[in-house]
């Protein structure tokens, strides 16, 4: 079908061709589906979106990047021809019926999704299919080796390459802001990448942009570890294993992360930068991504699995989650929490042990101490401020400003507090409350949005005590923040009889 092109000075992903529901009807398609745009001098395959308020029943909306890429021009006829799905749809259509893939077909899934050939329904239909299904170790492994396949690599010649990686599901997680300074103070390199939140409420990439920009091609970032021994950059930025950040968009809005997806997401990443040593932290306990311990050793072993099938050396810490990391959640109170525990100033004490602790392992792992001396290096060097110093030189080398402190960093201006109903002691904080609390007050979106936890377990509290105090960018968000903390209040205050049998 011929039809004139409107040109669109929009930003999209995905759909880039917006038809009439009248020229969509005849066409015979439907929103999602592809179709061929041919102009006079290219053509090119997008989805489609469908709305009659913007274009014509003679016309096709064109999203300006699409158009340029076709050499398109305002008023250009071109010519739309709906072509049928990828072999790679309907590989998920199997991994929905519970069938395995081939390696082949795995690499051709993995090589369609870094190329974005596959829709946002299609990736949807994945991720919620692999959440039911699961995948064998063996479709893990070509998953992994696909996804690192289809992106850039670092070449270091020099060994080891260390690296963490945490499976994230527990709030307040900011260590590796504190572990790879500590790390690379001691000489060692670490090209740590990072993805966004995924499940949660601020994702390392989120932290560390309000200290520095975290986008970075591979080349640059060989180039900053060569310079100071350490990145912390954005995954999704580089073309580093680019299908894996497309799967995470994926995931982001249904707040899902299957571990075996999850385990080819991080093991890409690190295989990518040429890591030899990898700690990953695997946090267990209530509202986290893995509740129970012996999940999260069975995860493990996994882990440790699908680095011997690739020739990295894995250890795995199954740590605390059951509540928060610490007391500040989002990303500039997460910035700011790290960067005082840098300074030596007073910081929770379970912050400083866990990243204290992997770093331990690490050290442990490249040699650069002896068993069981690991995490005392880590404590020592933290003392001796080398690790601020070390976060310096890697903010500078990636543009931020490097005389920042902790009491630079602003937060968001409007401000509420939750305070306690009644008198108790605080019994457990909510993971997942906390996180919804954080998203809706803008969190990670609005870096300064985010809150602050004043009472965690075991404290004792009086009616009207400070339990959470909220930042947001916007009013409004503050008010949905609020509201959301109200419908899940996110900390339990009890007495310390729970209960009395019989009752009175
Ligand atoms: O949003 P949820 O799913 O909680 O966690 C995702 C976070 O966990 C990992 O942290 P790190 O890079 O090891 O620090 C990821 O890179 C990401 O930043
Ligand atoms: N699925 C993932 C979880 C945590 N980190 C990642 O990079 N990916």
């Amino acid at each position: 079908m011929e039809l004139k092109s409107r040109i669109l000075d929009l930003k999209i992903d995905g759909e880039k061709a917006i038809l009439s529901d009248e020229v969509a009807r005849s066409l015979g398609v439907c929103h999602g589906n592809r179709v061929r745009v041919s102009g006079k001098t290219g053509s090119a395959t997008t989805f489609i979106a469908l709305t009659s308020e913007i274009v014509g029943d003679d016309e096709v909306g064109l999203v300006s990047d699409f158009s340029d890429k076709i050499g398109v021009v305002e008023g250009d006829l071109v010519e739309l021809t709906p072509t049928g799905r990828p072999n790679s749809a309907n590989y998920v259509r199997k991994k929905i019926y519970g069938e395995f893939l081939s390696r082949e077909e795995m690499f051709e899934l993995i090589k369609d999704i870094a190329n974005r050939n596959l829709s946002n329904y299609e990736l949807s239909a994945l991720v919620t299919a692999v959440s039911i299904r699961d995948m064998s170790m063996d479709e893990v492994q070509w998953m992994t080796e696909a996804m690192v396949e289809y992106g850039d690599s670092l070449e270091f010649t020099e060994y080891p390459i260390v690296d963490k990686h945490s499976i994230g599901g527990v709030p307040g997680n900011k260590i590796t802001l504190l572990i790879v300074p500590i790390v690379a103070a001691a000489g060692l390199y670490i090209p740590k990448t990072s993805s966004r939140a995924i499940t949660g409420a601020a994702g390392t990439a989120d932290i560390m942009e309000v200290l520095a920009p975290v986008k970075f091609t591979a080349e640059e970032i060989y180039q900053i570890t060569k310079q100071v021994g350490a990145a912390i950059v954005w995954g999704g930025a580089t073309h580093i294993a680019p299908a894996d950040d497309e799967i995470i968009r994926a995931e982001y809005p249904l707040a899902l992360d299957p571990v075996s997806i999850l385990i080819a997401s991080v093991l890409a990443k690190k295989i990518a930068v040429g890591a030899d040593k990898v700690v990953i932290d695997i946090p267990v306990g209530d509202g986290t991504k893995i509740e129970d311990r012996k999940e999260g050793s069975k995860l493990a072993r996994d882990f440790i699995e699908i680095g011997e099938r690739l020739d990295m050396e894995i250890e795995c810490a199954i740590t605390y989650g059951g509540s928060p990391i610490g007391r500040a959640v989002g990303p500039a109170l997460e910035a700011r929490e790290a960067l005082k525990a840098l300074e030596g100033k007073e910081t929770p004490k379970s912050l400083i042990e866990k990243s204290c602790s992997l770093s331990g392992m690490l050290f442990e792992m490249a040699g650069t101490s002896s068993k069981d001396e690991g995490t005392e290096k880590a404590r020592e060097l933290l003392k001796n401020g080398k690790p601020l110093e070390k976060f310096k030189e890697i903010i500078e080398a990636q543009g931020g400003n490097p005389d920042i402190t902790s009491e630079d960093i602003e937060i968001g201006q409007h401000k509420e507090t939750l305070t306690a109903p009644s008198e108790g002691y605080v019994t457990s904080v909510n993971n997942k409350s906390i996180v919804n609390i954080a998203r809706a007050l803008g969190s990670p979106s609005d870096k300064k949005a985010g809150l602050e936890i004043c009472k965690k377990g075991g404290d004792e509290v009086c009616k009207g005590d400070p339990l959470i105090h909220m930042y947001a960018e916007e009013k409004w968000k503050l008010k949905e923040g609020m509201k959301e903390a109200k419908k899940h209040f996110p900390l339990r205050v009890e007495g310390i009889v729970l209960e009395r049998i019989p009752e009175l």
